[in-house]
């Protein structure tokens, strides 16, 4: 597991290590990681070239410190500040060899001079702003932030002019190949836009003590541990039976893939309820979707039901958790009825896609609902269904909605959670998961080939899946999420691309197999 702590956490565990440690010490244990990342990536420092950007703060002071480091064992460095730097470091790097320039005064560097400093580096040191930086970037160091070749760039402990906490970019920032970062990862290095700054970020222990941590991301070996595996007792049913509400005459494709996913998720025995109409003929409730599941998966057990037919419903079977919503379209006050009647049923319930705005309406007409429930609720919007969400029940029209998740998207999903009683699963390149309570967990796998259409039906089924073989259901969120990511990376190795969304119940496949007999366990 990966933790990440807002800037007010990180703050009050300096200050406790402050206290007790000798002056520069921590600063220092931050520069031995950083150094060695550099020692590792270039091979050789001797006669390397290393561009040090620096700002006024101790973010420039790591990196000066590094290049003192590194100029001591034969590069050539050159700092390029923009105004005045960290003294004891800037002495450092002058004592060791180095040099430096202030852009911001008549006798710095021209734009040429710069341009090939930059272009002639082996590697770039972003130590413009870390942690302190507050807003956008100004204009001394936007300049430096464009100039900076992304390739080379290392960001030292964030990418600047990323907000720490929020993610948020105003304007130019630092695009790094690497992020080195200190003490613990910070909530803008996982969050969009921040996110796609970073390249891969590694983290360095400088012995802070920390708290709970604000945001959480899982790792292969979390979600190894978590995985469902049968154990010699186990029996279909005491694995966990799913119930999914997917499909329809217009989209049955969606339980296909639904069915696909959840067939992948750990569970033992899979219900799917497809709704359909009154065959005029014969009399009999028949649905395509349930026509579909059927001829795809024959080891689902299907049963159709009439819109809105709640008796029908529920005496499809006792399950251990309900998954509704891929593929429903049409009469959205059938889809309220048969949600209506999974809500009275006291088990962890996935609500995504056509059964979004039914939720939203009962929610709308009674915001305590999901409150009141004891088992857990989880919705899995995109941004405009999110938008559609808060829309309905909190009154927030399309324009505050976007710029609330602009702003700060952890803390604008957290609002939403706490005020809906939902957890709430935020779609997109770092998809959120959100508790009520506030816990957190972001994903940190996927490819941008997961955006194609059908793959969050997969996504919904998986989750189910998960949640009906046990796991607390944002938990399963945050599990779900991390393989279906992870399945979608595999696409290319697999032959999968472009990604079809029914290639992926195979690439989950694939996952499992590969961290169930991985043999590092
Ligand atoms: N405090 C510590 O013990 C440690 C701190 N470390 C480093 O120290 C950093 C934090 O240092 P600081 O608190 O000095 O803060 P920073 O170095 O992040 O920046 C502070 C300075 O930047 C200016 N600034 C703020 N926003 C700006 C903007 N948008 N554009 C341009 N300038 C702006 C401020 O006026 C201030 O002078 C961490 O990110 C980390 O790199 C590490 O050395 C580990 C130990
Ligand atoms: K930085």
């Amino acid at each position: 597991m990966r933790n990440a702590h807002t800037v007010e956490q990180v703050r009050a565990a300096e200050a406790e290590r402050f206290a007790v440690l000798p002056p520069g010490a921590l600063m220092q244990r931050a520069v031995f990681g950083l150094v060695a990342y550099v020692v590792r990536r270039l091979g050789r420092v001797h006669g390397a070239r290393i561009v040090i950007l620096a700002g006024s703060g101790d973010n420039g002071g790591d990196a000066l410190w590094a290049g003192a480091r590194l100029a001591a064992r034969g590069a050539r460095v050159d700092a390029i500040a923009t105004g005045t730097t960290h003294p004891q470091a800037t002495a450092a790097l002058l004592a060791a060899g180095g040099h430096r320039q202030i852009v911001a005064t008549s006798a710095g560097p021209d734009e040429p001079t710069l341009r090939a400093l930059l272009e002639r580096a082996d590697l770039v040191l972003d130590g413009l702003l870390g942690i302190g930086g507050r807003g956008g970037l100004r204009p001394a160091h936007a300049r430096l932030a464009a100039l900076a070749p992304p390739r080379r760039t290392v960001a030292v402990d964030l990418p600047s002019g990323v907000d720490a906490d929020t993610g948020a970019v105003a304007g130019d920032a630092i695009r790094a190949s690497a992020t080195i970062t200190f003490g613990t990862y910070k909530r803008g290095l996982w969050l969009m836009p921040g996110a796609a700054h970073t390249g891969p970020v590694e983290l360095v222990d400088i012995g802070l003590t920390l708290p709970e941590p604000d945001l959480r991301a899982l790792d292969d070996a979390d979600v190894r541990a978590a995985l469902p595996v049968p154990h010699e007792t186990a029996s279909k049913y005491r694995r966990g039976v799913l119930g999914l509400v997917a499909g329809s005459d217009d989209y049955p494709g969606a339980a296909v893939l639904a069915v696909g996913g959840a067939l992948r998720g750990g569970a033992g025995y899979l219900r799917v309820v497809s709704v359909g109409r009154a065959d005029p003929a014969s009399g009999r409730i028949h649905g395509r979707a349930g026509d579909h599941v059927r001829a795809a998966h024959p080891e689902a057990v299907v049963t159709d039901i009439a819109p809105g037919d709640r008796a029908a419903l529920l005496a499809a079977g006792r399950v251990q958790a309900w998954a509704i919503g891929p593929g429903l379209a049409g009469d959205t006050s059938a889809t309220g009825a048969s949600l209506d009647a999974l809500l009275g049923e006291d088990v962890p319930l996935v609500v995504d896609a056509g059964a979004l705005d039914p939720l939203a309406d009962l929610l709308a007409a009674d915001r305590t609902r999901l409150h009141r429930r004891v088992a857990p609720v989880l919705v899995t919007p995109h941004e405009g269904e999110f938008a559609r969400l808060v829309g309905r029940v909190l009154g927030w029209d399309a324009a505050k909605a976007a710029d609330e998740l602009a702003a700060d998207r952890l803390a604008t999903v957290r609002r939403v959670a706490a005020e809906t009683g939902a957890v709430i699963l935020l779609k997109g390149a770092r998809t959120l998961v959100v508790e009520p309570s506030g816990t957190a967990w972001v994903n940190t796998t996927g490819s941008p080939w997961l955006g194609t259409a059908g793959s969050g039906d997969v996504l919904t089924g998986l989750i189910g899946s998960l949640a009906a073989a046990g796991l607390p259901v944002a938990f399963a969120g945050a599990v779900g999420a991390h393989l279906h990511g992870r399945a979608a990376e595999r696409a290319g190795v697999h032959g999968c691309l472009p990604l079809a969304a029914s290639d992926l119940p195979r690439l989950l496949a694939a996952t499992v197999t590969d961290l169930l007999t991985d043999p590092a366990r």
